[in-house]
């Protein structure tokens, strides 16, 4: 298995606080890897430095490096806005612009340049299929997308972030504002995205971890405690912090 991206002794500060601690971790091309861990524990600010959104967050400084497909993410010469193409990302609450389900999916195609209705048409059905939600909405393309439940707004969302063709997709606790039947669904739909995407999720739940994930890491204060395939760290973690969490001493 080839690794699509990896980061090297990777640190966050806010201001003086030092949030994330020299992180090294490898990511593997395709499949599923969680992050878990305590709530605080940086996870979602890892998450964010793999595709430079905390460049957005003021007072933020960042060392050691990114490197996706060989290339540092954080040189000076880094196209952001094609970063955040090929590495995309869903946020823990639902966030449709308050357009049509079409206009949100074609959203990033027309930022290209991409005009041509045939291109446009089949990039929103293959986009929507592939999230599972073609069946659902299918006659109505052209009503608010704010109009759709959560968790049709959720898989909105991700159909607008593989419309562009991503490599990777970063999901920062995508299913926790859902209801159990729409996160199953979001979870499914994972699953059969990972073939042919890399996906790093954060989230609180093991359970999803254990479900729906190949490899976990886990994060205690800013730090990579452990990673390894899931079954080994939820059956034999090699730390005793991991175990503790994983047994729910903590967290
Ligand atoms: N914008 C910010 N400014 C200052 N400190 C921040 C900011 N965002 C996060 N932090 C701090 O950095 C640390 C890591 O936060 P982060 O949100 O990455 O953790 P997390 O593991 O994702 O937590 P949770 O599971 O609760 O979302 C915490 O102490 C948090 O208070």
């Amino acid at each position: 298995m080839s690794t699509i991206l990896t980061t090297e002794n990777l640190s966050l500060f806010y201001g003086k606080k030092e949030a994330l601690k020299g992180v090294n971790l490898d990511f593997e091309d395709r499949g599923i890897t969680a992050l878990i861990g305590p709530s605080g524990c940086g996870k979602s600010t890892f998450l964010r430095c793999l595709n430079r959104m905390n460049d957005l967050i003021p007072n933020v400084t960042i060392t050691g490096e990114v490197n996706f497909n060989q290339h540092n993410i954080y040189a000076p010469t880094m196209d952001t806005v094609q970063l955040r193409k090929e590495i995309g990302m869903v946020f823990q609450q639902p966030n449709p612009f308050p357009f049509s389900i079409y206009e949100n999916v074609v959203y990033g195609l027309r930022l290209a340049g991409v005009h041509d209705k045939e291109r446009l048409d089949a990039a929103v059905e293959k986009s929507l299929k592939q999230a599972a939600i073609w069946d659902e909405v299918k006659d109505r393309l052209h009503a608010n997308a704010l109009s759709l439940s959560g968790g049709q707004q959720q898989r909105v969302c991700i159909a607008r972030v593989l419309a562009v063709e991503p490599d990777i997709i970063l999901l920062d606790e995508a299913t926790s504002a859902l209801d159990p039947i729409s996160s199953r669904m979001i979870e499914e739909t994972l699953l059969n995205l990972r073939q042919d995407y890399s996906i790093i999720t954060v989230t609180h739940n093991m359970q999803q971890a254990s479900r729906i994930s190949d490899r976990t890491a886990f994060f205690l204060n800013g730090e990579l405690i452990e990673v390894n395939d899931t079954k080994q760290i939820f059956m034999n973690p090699v730390r005793q912090e991991t175990n503790d969490y994983i047994s729910g001493r903590f967290g």
